[in-house]
């Protein structure tokens, strides 16, 4: 679990995040929301350390990040997996040379031990066949596959995912959803997201944080934000009026069983 506790970050006289308080839970699917400029990018920063929070404090799993020694915050890094936007992955590199990156650089296993981890990360992607390949040669969603098998490959207790759906065409994006959703679940990992994918957030969304103008607007989950009356997620998360009706449908549904049919009929 990662809690934040009164965070502030400023650039300047600007402030961006202005005092925000969450909880990111363990085998859970968290997400960041907001609009474009409502401070997630930052906020994600903040929490892994590659931003300085101004005051406030970060903890994981109890222990207080903020005020550990930078030996000791090396060691919560060796936790966290990250996937980055557009995969980031070496293009010189092939597919198992990428994933397995991150053990020649932290993990003091025999070469077999590692070859072994890194097949058993492709085979749970279903990349296995794709070990010899460079990404030039596979598609968006397999790279982001690669990405995510990196992330894991060393048992990471935290996973952060900066929009994993960017450029991925909708059924791909809900297949890599399942997959982070499914990988957190099994290995009790406290999985932090960044998105602005509405699928995402109506299928994964079992912890969401709101984030408006640098301020956490609203936390809660995705079945709660049908029930919502926050005005601000309101327009953003229902902003097409073909979404507004989905919701009232879902709602009336969800109350009533399936009779929205005949309320709509009325109408
Ligand atoms: N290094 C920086 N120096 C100064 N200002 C910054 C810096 N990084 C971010 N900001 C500012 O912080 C604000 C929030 O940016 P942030 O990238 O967190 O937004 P975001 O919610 O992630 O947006 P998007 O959805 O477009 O990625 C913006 O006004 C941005 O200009």
């Amino acid at each position: 679990m990662i809690e934040l506790q009164d965070i502030t970050k400023s650039f300047g006289d600007k402030e961006i995040l202005k005092g925000v308080s969450a909880v990111m839970e363990s085998g859970k699917v968290n997400l960041i929301i907001g609009a474009s400029g409502s401070g997630k990018t930052v906020m994600m920063k903040c929490i892994v350390g590659l931003m300085t929070i101004n005051t406030g404090k970060i903890l994981y799993d109890q222990e207080d990040f903020t005020a550990m020694e930078e030996k000791e915050k090396k060691l919560v890094r060796q936790k966290i997996g990250m996937l980055f936007q557009g995969s980031a992955l070496f293009d010189s590199m092939t597919v198992e040379q990428n994933v397995m990156f991150p053990l020649d650089m932290f993990s003091r296993d025999t070469l077999r031990d590692k070859k072994k981890r890194v097949m058993e990360c492709l085979e749970r992607v279903q990349l296995k066949d794709a070990a010899k390949k460079f990404p030039a040669e596979i598609s968006g969603g397999m790279k982001k596959r690669v990405g995510i098998a990196r992330a894991i490959v060393l048992n990471p207790k935290y996973l952060f995912c900066d929009e994993p759906n960017s450029g991925l065409d909708p059924q791909t994006s809900l297949l890599i959803d399942k997959l982070i959703k499914e990988l957190t679940v099994e290995y009790n990992i406290t999985t932090v997201i960044n998105t602005h994918d509405m699928n995402t957030v109506m299928e994964s969304g079992d912890h969401i944080v709101y984030m408006y103008q640098g301020k956490k607007q609203w936390e809660g989950s995705n079945k709660d934000i049908v029930f919502s009356k926050d005005q601000k997620l309101n327009d953003f998360i229902f902003a097409s009026e073909f979404l507004r009706e989905a919701k009232e449908m879902r709602q009336l549904d969800l109350f009533k069983d399936g009779s929205w049919r005949d309320q709509l009929k009325k109408d």
